[in-house]
């Protein structure tokens, strides 16, 4: 049984590594018995209309060369890519057929579309070979044995039995695109890419779950990311919007993709063959995402006042031209975008019914949900009034709006108009993990946040979490009320429906902000990478994950051109990681950072006299939100460890957590149980922090928690432990709570760099992880 009919056009089949890519993609991405539709590879399509131009216009020599051009071509394609016998074998299939093209030229009962056939004749052939020759069961299949037309008319019932005779369930089979049948046995085309539509044509009779159009693109875009940097990828579609911009000339799909699918559960995505682990575009049913706003350009085309346009008269039309024919009315009245290179022959077609209101027009079309789309006219028109384009028409409809100009619409001007038009208007989702001491700081600064924040653009808030229940509103909540709707609409999770709401959720942007203290949560970032999240941490524990797994995480986040903020995660809200990255971008190179890293060790220890005990210090601290969750964390050197580690990482060092020599500052023993066991030893810690303090003090010395990491001839010596240090030392005088970093470097290799401040608190730390998110949105805007 099928289960996905994939597709690849010319472009993805253009020279042998290609071939090889799709061979790869084919094996790694479907099983016995699936589709595979290929169009002719690269530029053949072109090189056979050129031919037959050539012949139509009797210029002998110009169909020499270009029969000359097609042989070499499929010649290297199949010497690049088969042993010497297989090789062969298609070699003198090809000479043959070459030789047959030749003849009738000679002859002139040269046909158009079985001429045109040959291009994806000769890469199915060559793919399902390939496939023999690397050791799969393949076939290749000539289209004009499964779909059959008559009169126009595609002939379902027959072609489903069709399809059921002659695809092979233990084989991958690998089927023309673009070319059907008659009744009479002779070829037709499908038009132009008309192979996107054989490819949906082919799951309908067989009945596949899925569609998989395979390009040179990495989706559906917001506009040409060829031309427009910032053009958005859309993780869905819906079908409604494809089939409009598909109507409005779009290349990303043909127009008539979709129709096999109308009342189907059949899914279609469209996906790189250049890059097949990035998730594509996935074209879902309407309903089933939010409609997005599409720029698309229209080049030389002309515009057509047609009078008693006829019922279907458009399709033959397009039929004709073998191209999309834009269509739309104005007060009653038919208009049509014609491409100019076929004017003469809609306008002979039309006869005195039509006429031409406008030659060599370009433009561009917005395509957008209906509330948007007369506001997102207006603008299109004003914007490109502003950059002095002529306008020569325009059309409003209900779901697009088009304008057409005198002048291309050049890349820089696509760029204005998608800005003004779709780059201010993105949405980003926010889900927030961990609603405690600094979580629910957070949100309550969320609502003052969002007014800045939405300069940039919208910002929804769609989902919290806490360990073990959630609330998610893809809509968005209200987070000035969320305690309330907490109460009442939060549910019990596991991590698979977590990642699987983030998958569904679609939205140009999302953002995971965790602040919980939780390692298995971290472990997750790569779920939520693959669900084309951003992610921004006050939790340390993936920024000091083993090394590998933390590189592996970086490489996906580059790959998805997504980012990673988690400057909270090291100095609370102080800017330590904008600090190194600016310095490292000035060109210098830091030799040491050292300082006191905890807020809750540095409270602790400026609070510290011997009047009072140390565990009591220890639970105010606790109180006031200073400490971690579980503040052995603290205690024991790890937390400070791990911001060290993050450091050292920012600088590029490949070091791991126990490269970091650590002494703690309580007792090896009180790590150990729960934390009612420390409780009940508390008393090991105070006489452990006594002691120490005591000895510091004989000295006339403070006891500081301190963290140092030096790069001396390449080589890093890092450490994190208890300090005695002389009042005069900069580390003594330190106001409870804060942190110190003191950073030497080429620069700074005398006189420090010394950023200094409070590095703990929830608002400090929830300030912090506004300002990541600020920041995030910035860039993304
Ligand atoms: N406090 C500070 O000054 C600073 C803190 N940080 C970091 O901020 C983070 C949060 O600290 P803080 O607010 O004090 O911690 P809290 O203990 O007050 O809050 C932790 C939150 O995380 C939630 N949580 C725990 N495990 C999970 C999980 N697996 N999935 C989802 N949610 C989970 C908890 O939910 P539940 O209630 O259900 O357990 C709770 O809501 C820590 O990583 C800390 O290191 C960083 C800089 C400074
Ligand atoms: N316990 C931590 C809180 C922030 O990371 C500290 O005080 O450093």
């Amino acid at each position: 049984m099928t289960q996905v009919v994939h597709k690849f056009g010319g472009s993805s089949l253009s020279n042998a590594a290609r071939y090889h890519a799709v061979a790869n993609i084919i094996i790694g991405n479907s099983q016995l018995g699936d589709v595979v539709v290929v169009s002719a590879a690269g530029k053949t399509t072109d090189t056979l209309v050129k031919l037959w131009q050539a012949y139509q216009q009797h210029d002998s020599h110009g169909y020499h060369d270009v029969l000359q051009l097609l042989r070499t071509h499929q010649h290297e394609l199949i010497d690049e890519l088969l042993a010497a016998h297989q090789a062969h074998a298609l070699q003198s299939q090809l000479n043959s057929e070459l030789q047959r093209i030749a003849e009738q030229l000679q002859t002139n009962t040269l046909d158009e579309a079985s001429l045109l056939a040959h291009g994806e004749l000769w890469s199915a052939r060559l793919l399902a070979t390939y496939l023999q020759q690397l050791g799969y069961a393949a076939q290749d299949l000539d289209a004009r044995q499964l779909l059959c037309v008559h009169q126009g008319q595609l002939l379902h019932l027959d072609n489903e039995k069709l399809c059921e005779r002659h695809i092979a369930r233990d084989k991958i089979n690998v089927v023309t695109g673009f070319i059907a049948a008659d009744s009479n046995q002779q070829t037709v085309t499908l038009g132009r890419n008309g192979s996107d539509y054989s490819a949906t044509l082919l799951a309908r009779y067989v009945n596949a779950k899925q569609v998989c159009i395979w390009t040179d693109t990495q989706g559906v875009f917001s506009t040409d990311p060829r031309k427009v940097a910032d053009a958005l990828k859309y993780q869905k579609i819906c079908r409604g919007q494809a089939n409009r911009l598909a109507q409005l000339g779009n290349p990303v799909l043909h127009a008539k993709t979709l129709s096999p699918l109308q009342g189907s559960a059949i899914k279609l995505s469209v996906r790189s063959s250049y890059d097949s682990d990035a998730s594509g575009t996935e074209i879902v049913r309407e309903g089933y995402c939010k409609h997005k706003r599409f720029l698309t350009t229209i080049e030389g085309v002309d515009l057509y006042r047609v009078s008693s346009l006829k019922v279907d008269e458009l399709a033959t039309l397009s039929q004709l031209i073998q191209h999309t024919i834009g269509h739309f009315q104005q007060q009653g009245v038919d208009f049509l975008i014609v491409p100019s290179a076929h004017s003469t022959l809609i306008s002979r077609e039309l006869g005195e019914r039509g006429q031409l209101v406008e030659s060599n027009l370009n433009g561009c079309a917005l395509v957008s949900p209906n509330q948007y789309t007369q506001q997102g006219y207006q603008e299109m028109l004003a914007c490109l009034e502003q950059l002095n384009l002529t306008i020569r028409f325009s059309h409003c409809d209900q779901d697009y709006a088009l304008v057409l100009t005198d002048q291309i619409i050049d890349a820089d001007s696509l760029g204005k108009v998608h800005r003004t038009l779709i780059g201010a208007h993105q949405q980003i989702a926010v889900i927030v993990a961990g609603l405690g001491n600094v979580g629910s700081v957070f949100l309550q600064q969320f609502t003052q946040q969002l007014a800045r924040l939405e300069q940039h653009f919208e910002v929804k808030l769609v989902g919290l979490l806490r360990s073990r229940s959630m609330l998610f509103d893809p809509c968005g909540l209200d987070p000035q009320n969320w305690q309330g709707q907490w109460l009442e609409q939060a549910v019990p999770y596991q991590s698979e429906q977590l990642c699987e709401r983030l998958n569904e959720l679609d939205y140009e942007h999302k953002v995971v902000i965790d602040i919980t203290a939780s390692e298995s949560f971290s472990g997750l970032y790569p779920d939520f990478v693959r669900a084309n999240c951003h992610l921004i941490s006050a939790n340390k524990y993936a920024g000091t994950a083993p090394n590998s797994w933390y590189q592996s995480l970086r490489n996906e986040l580059a790959e998805r051109n997504l980012k990673w903020r988690y400057n909270t995660s090291v100095g609370a809200g102080l800017p330590i990681n904008f600090a190194l990255a600016d310095l490292q971008r000035s060109g210098d190179e830091i030799t040491r950072i050292q300082g006191v890293f905890s807020g809750t060790l540095s409270w602790l220890c400026s609070h510290y006299d011997g009047s009072q005990a140390f565990s009591e210090l220890l639970f105010a601290a606790q109180k006031l939100g200073f400490t971690e969750p579980d503040p052995r964390e603290d205690l024991s050197g790890r937390d400070v460890q791990r911001k060290l580690l993050i450091l050292a990482r920012e600088l590029g060092l490949q070091l791991d957590i126990d490269d970091i020599e650590l002494s703690p500052l309580m007792p090896e023993s009180l790590a150990q149980g729960s934390w009612q066991d420390f409780l009940d030893n508390i008393a090991l810690l105070d006489d452990f922090v006594g002691t120490h303090a005591q000895q510091a003090q004989k000295e006339q010395k403070v006891l500081r928690y301190n963290a140092d990491l030096r790069i001396v001839d390449g080589k890093v010596k890092a450490q994190v432990g208890l300090v005695a240090v002389a009042q005069s030392n900069p580390l003594a005088g330190l106001s409870p709570g804060d942190n110190i970093f003191v950073i030497n470097s080429r620069w700074y290799a005398q006189n420090a760099l010394v950023i200094q401040g409070p590095g703990a608190g929830k608002e400090v730390t929830a300030a912090g992880v506004h300002s990541d998110l600020y920041w995030l949105i910035e860039s993304l805007s």
